[in-house]
């Protein structure tokens, strides 16, 4: 190797510095082309190599393939024949295959002329250092990735609370980026609803060296938000200094979630608090971790319909509304989601077909947007739906945050309605009937001491029914159990058919039941007996046998029979003996007066019906005369009954009775048609009746098809709808039928005339005339009655006439009996008047005879009275 002297040295000392340098580091030269020309003692070391192997060698021998193949070999020798020098750590290959590294300086080295000549290296082996350094970098590697991949975000913070590093995790987790966050505080970021005492507190801990462990709800970047347990660590540096914090946020959203609700559930459970307020709280907990949605729960029951059981946060009217409503494919998100079996999320409701049909119902609320998810029981069916309704559709909509939220809710509604479903097996079982799914004993007593509390509280009677069913062990011994099974599962929904809202059913073993009717007299008892009597005749099939049904029954009332429930049931049990003994599907009363009376109004029912058919019902006719000309206005049909025999019953009697019983409407439309026959065989005769009145109780205008019936009738007769007047009662008023208003117009529209009956005795509102299209009023006769002696009466009827005249009604005075009140009602001016005065109610041939009497001009005048019923 060549000494070079261009420092200005003296040579001497540069040769010395040389040595001293050779004994130290590894140096070589290689000519222009790479060739190893020199090499020290301590580079041929280095190589593994004996100076006789080593010279002559090209420099490209000892790189590493990748560094030739790469082309970076080739570069470093362009750089050096360009005369620029190099210096670096690089890798050399050893000659046992090995890899050194070696902190190089290459310089290009010039002759005295300038020429380049040479390539002077000089090396110092830091193999061990770089191993050590490439170690610790893939140590640090690792655990960069053991960080990035780790789910809980790291933060690490300097003595100043600054961030100096986020890990993935904390990126993933909250959405900011590294870059966005260094320098930030993370409490100020991460918390900043944290009071500052709170920040001093935790900076506080962490300068003592102590770490601090807290569980926050922190939000990120969206302003989604988290329940993190947060484990700070101060580090403390050689010197004994805080130099930076190391904090670990860990996700613990489900958990907390799930503890907090929980805990609150699963303790009001144990606490047998109500389902309604069990979820009523899961309601109100939800919203207060999540203040923007509201929480609604539904149950679906075993026949696809919703009920509400908890949404307090919503207006009552609503949650009512949705009651009752079938599940189905387009049902809002709640029914849909049932329907499905899978969450429904809608996030306007407005234009989504599924809220086609219930967005007038929440829009008005405010809310825009329902997210609601099936509530699954153990057999995967949805026993109920879990909603959140947001104001604001953009706010975070079933954020991840809320499906956590509803995950850990719909499990513990699960668990609560699965709860409540099982108590109430448990109740069924222990208080009902397995076979008929009526009371069993223990809860029909229960059930009556109540109903009997409340009768002796409000002075009513109560009955109580032991029913026995015919010749049921026949049929058990016959058919065998199972038909006998069904039979007593059929007589107990025929039994609560019939039974009222109020009234309780029961089966006590056997073929016994029993059935408790609150607030009921002995009219109501026998109403009902018959209606269950006619449920049960209902023709049966069983076991391909066709059955006829029937029940004795004995019947105690409370209190007159027994103040307690043993006594009556015992004593109904009684009668029921006494009933079966005479004959199958009799009822009996214990008290014998009330028996009595109770079966004299089944005969008379019976009887009636059998009139109604059998044409014992008459039509007596009173006429009804124009006071001005003394002329027939028209005459008023009364049905007329004589019972075989108790003789003549009174309408009084009858009539309220066929109304009990349903013979009212038949009794109506014979009425009509009768009076229709009668008025035109009248007329064939040759006889002016100008118009008749038929009376027609409330129920017949339910009927829809009265109009057609009415019209068939006057058409039969070849009459005109004017002929016929129909009397209403002010009691219509109080008919809540819907039909009635309809039938009321659709018969007035044909033509047929509508008198008020006994007006004057009814309701004081007047506005009802305005309503009802009536042509005619009926002065009521108490007003008449009174109108000699009494001022008040006198001036009713001027005021009814009144009321009349200005509605362009006829006003008809009633019951006018004695020629003085016919001339106060002239002079007041009543233009029509009926009463025993003209002529009592007369049969058919009477009144014909009263007529003809009547037109002879030199007979009787106008205020000669007839006797028509006394002398008929
Ligand atoms: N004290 C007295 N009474 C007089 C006088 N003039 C007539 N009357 C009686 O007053 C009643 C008038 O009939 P109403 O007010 O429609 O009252 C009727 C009517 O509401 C009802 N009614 C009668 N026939 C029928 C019918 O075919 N269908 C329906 N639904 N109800 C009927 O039965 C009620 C009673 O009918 P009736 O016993 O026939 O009683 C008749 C008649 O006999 C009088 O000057 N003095």
């Amino acid at each position: 190797m060549r000494e070079e002297s261009n420092d200005g040295l003296p040579e001497a000392v540069q040769r010395t510095q040389f040595q001293a340098l050779d004994r130290v580091m590894a140096m070589a030269s290689f000519d222009l082309d790479g060739v190893l020309c020199h090499a020290n003692r301590n580079y041929l070391q280095l190589l593994g190599l004996p100076q006789d192997q080593a010279l002559g060698r090209s420099h490209q021998s000892f790189c590493t393939a990748a560094q030739v193949h790469s082309g970076a070999h080739a570069a470093l020798w362009s750089q050096l024949r360009a005369g620029q020098a190099h210096s670096g750590v690089v890798e050399r290959v050893r000659s046992d295959g090995s890899s050194c590294w070696l902190e190089a300086t290459y310089t290009p080295v010039c002759d005295a002329q300038g020429q380049l000549t040479q390539i002077l290296k000089v090396a110092t082996d830091v193999t061990q250092r770089h191993l050590q350094e490439q170690a610790h970098q893939q140590h640090l590697e690792r655990l960069s990735l053991v960080a990035d991949a780790s789910d809980a975000a790291v933060i690490i913070s300097d003595s100043q609370s600054r961030i100096v590093y986020v890990n993935g995790g904390f990126s993933r987790m909250f959405g900011w980026t590294q870059e966005e966050v260094l320098g930030q505080a993370p409490i100020a970021l991460l918390a900043p609803q944290m009071q500052e005492t709170f920040t001093e507190q935790y900076r506080s801990e962490l300068r003592g060296g102590k770490p601090v462990w807290s569980e926050e709800i922190v939000v990120g970047k969206q302003g989604q938000r988290y329940w993190a347990k947060v484990t700070s660590n101060p580090v403390i540096n050689d010197q004994g200094v805080w130099s930076c914090t190391v904090s670990v946020l860990t996700d613990i959203t489900r958990s907390k979630m799930h503890e907090a609700l929980q805990h609150r559930v699963l303790e009001a459970m144990a606490r047998e608090q109500p389902l309604s307020e069990v979820l009523d709280m899961v309601c109100l907990e939800v919203e207060r971790i999540a203040p923007e949605v509201t929480a609604s729960i539904l149950e679906v029951d075993a026949q696809g319909l919703l009920h509400p059981l908890a949404s307090p946060s919503l207006p009552s009217s609503y949650s009512a509304l949705l009651d009752g409503v079938a599940i189905g494919p387009e049902v809002g998100s709640c029914g849909t989601a049932a329907w499905r079996n899978a969450p429904v999320l809608v996030t306007d409701i407005a234009t989504d077909p599924l809220w086609r049909d219930y967005k007038h119902l929440i829009l008005p609320l405010g809310y825009q947007a329902c997210w609601s998810t099936p509530i699954c029981g153990t057999a995967g069916k949805p026993i109920g739906t879990f909603a959140f309704y947001y104001r604001d559709a953009t706010a975070g909509v079933a954020s991840a945050y809320h499906q956590q939220l509803v995950d850990a809710c719909t499990h513990l509604c699960a668990l609560a309605l699965e709860r409540e479903h099982t108590r109430a097996r448990i109740r069924q079982l222990a208080f009902y009937d397995g076979l008929t799914g009526l009371p069993n004993r223990s809860l029909l007593q229960a059930n009556a001491d109540q109903a009997m509390a409340a009768a002796a509280r409000n002075d009513e009677q109560l009955a109580v029914l032991f029913i026995d069913l015919d010749r049921f062990k026949q049929v058990n011994d016959s058919m065998g159990h199972p038909a006998g099974d069904e039979l007593l599962r059929v007589v107990a929904a025929r039994l609560q058919k019939v039974l009222g809202p109020g009234d309780i059913a029961g089966r006590l073993s056997g073929d016994e039941f029993v059935a408790v009717l609150p607030q009921c007299d002995a009219e109501r008892v026998t109403n009902t007996i018959e209606r269950l009597q006619e449920q049960l005749a209902e023709p049966l099939v069983l076991a391909d046998n066709a059955l006829a049904i029937s029940a004795s029954i004995g019947i105690a009332m409370f209190p007159a029979d027994g103040r307690d429930m043993e006594t009556l049931l015992h004593r109904a049990d009684m009668a029921m003996y006494q009933a079966k003994s005479s004959g199958r599907g009799r009822f009996s009363f214990f008290s014998s007066e009330m028996n009595r009376l109770a079966q004299e109004r089944l005969a008379l029912e019976n009887a009636l019906r059998k009139a109604l058919q059998g044409g014992e019902l008459r039509l007596h006719y009173q006429p009804q005369v124009d006071l001005a000309s003394g002329q027939l206005y028209g005459v008023e049909a009364l049905a007329r009954w004589t019972h075989p025999q108790l003789g003549e019953i009174s309408p009084a009697r009858f009539i309220p009775l066929a109304e009990e019983c349903g013979l009212i409407a038949d009794l109506g439309r014979w009425a009509v048609g009768e009076a229709c026959r009668q008025l035109a065989a009248w007329r064939t005769q040759g006889l002016a009746v100008p118009a008749v009145s038929v009376n027609l109780s409330p129920s017949s205008f339910h009927n829809l098809d009265l109009p057609r019936m009415i019209a068939d009738t006057l058409d039969r007769h070849a009459l005109a709808p004017k002929d016929l007047t129909l009397e209403l009662t002010e009691s219509i008023l109080l008919d809540t039928n819907p039909s009635t208003m309809k039938t009321i117009e659709e018969v007035h529209a044909h033509g047929v005339r509508l008198s008020m009956d006994d007006f004057g005795t009814g309701y004081s509102s007047l506005s009802y005339l305005r309503r009802l299209p009536v042509s005619e009023l009926k002065l009521d006769r108490s007003f008449v009655a009174d109108l000699e002696n009494d001022e008040a009466a006198r001036a009713l009827s001027s005021a009814i006439l009144g009321i009349g005249q200005s509605l362009r009604l006829t006003v008809v005075a009633e019951g006018v009996e004695t020629p003085v009140q016919n001339i106060m009602l002239r002079e007041q001016g009543y233009p029509v008047a009926q009463g025993f005065l003209f002529a009592r109610p007369l049969a058919p041939q009477d009144l014909e005879r009263w007529l003809v009497a009547r037109m002879a001009p030199a007979q009787a005048s106008a205020d000669q009275p007839v006797h028509g019923e006394e002398s008929a």
